[in-house]
């Protein structure tokens, strides 16, 4: 397989400095990440949560470890999840998110809807597009799969 013209890497940076006032605050607000796997390191400070059961959960950084997350692409749960500041430290994490090629419709597959005899849930979106998607600010705390649902 040709791996350079079949897949995305994105190699992302999030600083999170001290805030005086982090409950006014939010380092990164709720989403699910695009792509198919997502695989962060961060540096020894709580700050990322999960959203599970109706309710924010923190996620304990553990040494030595990665934290890998299922991506929007992966049409398997994704989880809603964010990052809240603090008012000691400034927080660091470093994530590579991997994804079709910016150019590749994403549907559903059709043998599987043929198979499953089922409509669609899903609209067909380019990658690059349901990133714009994701990058707006009008997701209102959801996925932004909730904006491709038929
Ligand atoms: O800083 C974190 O732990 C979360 C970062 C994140 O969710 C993202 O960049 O998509
Ligand atoms: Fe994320």
């Amino acid at each position: 397989m040709d791996l350079e013209s079949n897949c995305h890497q994105f190699f992302v940076i999030n600083l999170y400095p001290p805030c005086p006032q982090p409950e006014l605050a939010m380092g990164l607000p709720p989403h699910s990440d695009h792509g198919l796997l997502i695989i962060l390191m961060q540096n020894d400070l709580q700050g990322l949560q999960v959203h599970h059961n109706g309710r924010w959960v923190s996620i304990n950084p553990l040494p030595d470890s990665f934290i890998v997350n299922i991506g929007d692409h992966m049409e398997y749960k994704s989880v809603l999840h964010r990052a809240v500041v603090n008012r000691k430290a400034t927080r660091l994490s470093i994530l590579t998110s991997h994804g079709p090629p910016p150019d590749k419709v994403v549907a559903p597959a059709p043998e599987l809807l043929h198979r499953e005899n089922r409509p669609p849930a899903y609209r067909g979106i380019t990658y690059k597009e349901y990133i714009e998607l994701q990058q707006t600010n009008s997701l209102d705390g959801k996925s932004c799969l909730t904006r491709v649902l038929i």
